[in-house]
C-alpha cells in the first residue's frame, strides 16, 4: 500500500525560513521512496503583512485544515508591531486548530555546551497548555497612552480546558518508565487559578496510581531546572508558565537551537503543527547561524505523530551522532542540514 504526507509549510519570519528548509531537507532524505511527500508553501508572516495587510486569511485556515501536519518556522518580525502576527497568525492557528496540547520535550544530548555538561541523564517532558491561559486575548487598556493608563490580561482557565491536559500529562506519565508527574503553577498566589489547576490535578491522579505526583511553585521550579533537572519526568504547566519554562529547558540542555515542539490536537480534527520553540531571531537572520536542529527535531516529532515512528527515531539518532561530533566550530545553517540529511539517508 502507498503512503504519503500532505504536509503544509510556513517558513515564516526571521530565521524560521532558513531552518524550515533543512527541516524539509531531512524529511525528504528520511522517508522511505514508498512514501509520497506532498508540501505546500503558504506565504504568512511579516512579507506578507506587509504587502496586504494580512495575517491569516479565513480561506487560508480552510485550506491548511486540510493537511495531514504544518511544519511551521518561526513568526514575528521587528518591522512589524509586537503582537500583530504572534497574536494575529501563530496563535491564531494553535487556538482555531485547538492545539491544546504543546508538547516539549527537553534531554540533554552529550557534548553539547550546556552549563550542566556530565550531569546525570535529563530527560523530561513538558506538556504545556495551548489554548487557554493569559495568551487568549482576554483584556483591554483604558486610556491607553495616558499617565492614568489601565490594562488588563486576564487568565482563562475552564475544568474543560484543565482537565484534558492533565489527563494527557498523566497517560504521558504513565508511559514513561519513571512515571513521575509535576504540575507547575503559582497557587500560593494565583489562588482562583492555580487552585482550579490543583484539585483537577489530584481528582485525575486517583485514576493513574501508578504514577508518582508532586507540585511547585514555579518561581521554585526554575530554582530545579537549573540545579537538578534530574527530578523532572512530566511536567504539567499552563501556557504562560510553560512559554517561559521551556525556554529556561532549552538554555540549560544545550541551547535554544536543540528545542523542538508540537502543537497537537490529539482528537485528530485538526491538524498538528510541529515548530521549533526558538522565535524568528531577527539579531542572527539572514547570516546562516542560526543551528536548524530544533527544526529538525520538531520533523521527528512531526513524524512519529504520523505513524513513522522509526524514521522519527532516525532522525534523532542522526542529531544525537551530530551533536557528539561537534567540537565548537561554527557551521552554517546549511552545512549542518546537510550533515543531518546524510546520517538518515546513509
Ligand atoms: N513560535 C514562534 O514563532 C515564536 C516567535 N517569537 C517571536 O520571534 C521574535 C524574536 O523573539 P526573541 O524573544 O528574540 O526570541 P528568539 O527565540 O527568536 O531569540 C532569542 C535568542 O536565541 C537565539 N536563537 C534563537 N533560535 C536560534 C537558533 N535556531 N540557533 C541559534 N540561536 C538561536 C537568538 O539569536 C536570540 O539571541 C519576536 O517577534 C517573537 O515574538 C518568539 C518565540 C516563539
Ligand atoms: C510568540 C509566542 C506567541 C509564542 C512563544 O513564545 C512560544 O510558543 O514559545
Ligand atoms: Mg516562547
Amino acid at each position: 500500500m502507498s503512503r504519503s504526507i500532505d504536509l503544509a509549510v510556513i517558513p515564516g519570519d526571521g530565521i524560521g525560513q532558513e531552518v524550515v528548509a533543512q527541516g524539509l531537507k531531512v524529511l525528504s532524505a528520511v522517508l522511505p521512496q514508498d512514501v509520497k511527500l506532498e508540501t505546500r508553501k503558504y506565504d504568512l508572516g511579516a512579507r506578507r503583512w506587509h504587502a496586504t495587510g494580512e495575517t491569516l486569511p479565513d480561506a487560508e485556515l480552510e485550506s491548511l485544515k486540510g493537511h495531514d501536519a504544518i511544519l511551521l518556522g518561526a513568526i514575528g518580525d521587528p518591522s512589524v508591531p509586537s503582537g500583530v502576527l504572534e497574536r494575529g497568525l501563530l496563535l491564531k492557528l494553535r487556538f482555531a486548530f485547538d492545539h491544546f496540547i504543546n508538547l516539549r520535550p527537553s534531554k540533554l544530548f552529550p557534548n553539547t555546551a550546556s552549563p550542566l555538561a556530565g550531569r546525570p541523564d535529563i530527560d523530561f517532558v513538558v506538556v504545556r497548555e495551548g489554548t487557554e491561559g493569559p495568551y487568549v486575548g482576554n483584556g483591554g487598556s483604558l486610556r491607553t497612552g495616558t499617565p492614568a493608563e489601565v490594562a488588563t490580561e486576564v487568565s482563562l482557565n475552564t475544568a474543560y480546558g484543565v482537565e484534558r491536559v492533565v489527563r494527557d500529562a498523566y497517560e504521558r506519565a504513565q508511559a514513561r518508565p519513571r512515571k513521575k508527574l509535576t504540575l507547575v503553577h503559582k497557587n500560593n498566589v494565583l489562588v482562583h487559578a492555580g487552585h482550579l489547576w490543583k484539585r483537577i490535578f489530584d481528582a485525575v491522579g486517583q485514576e493513574y496510581p501508578e504514577v508518582t505526583t508532586d507540585y511547585l511553585h514555579v518561581d521554585a521550579a526554575t530554582i530545579f531546572f537549573v540545579t537538578q533537572p534530574e527530578r523532572f519526568d512530566v511536567i504539567v504547566t499552563d501556557n504562560l508558565f510553560g512559554d517561559i519554562l521551556t525556554d529556561l529547558a532549552a538554555a540549560v540542555t544545550g541551547g535554544i537551537g536543540l528545542a523542538a515542539s508540537g502543537n497537537i490536537n490529539p482528537t485528530g480534527e485538526f491538524p498538528s503543527m510541529f515548530e521549533p520553540v526558538h522565535g524568528s531571531a531577527p539579531d542572527i537572520a539572514g547570516q546562516g547561524k542560526a543551528d536548524p536542529t530544533a527544526t529538525v527535531l520538531s520533523v521527528a516529532l512531526l513524524l512519529r505523530h504520523l505513524g513513522y515512528a522509526e524514521e522519527a527515531a532516525r532522525i534523532e539518532e542522526a542529531v544525537a551522532a551530530d551533536l557528539a561530533e561537534r567540537d565548537g566550530t561554527p557551521r552554517t545553517t546549511d552545512a549542518i542540514g546537510d550533515a543531518l540529511a546524510a546520517r538518515v539517508s546513509g
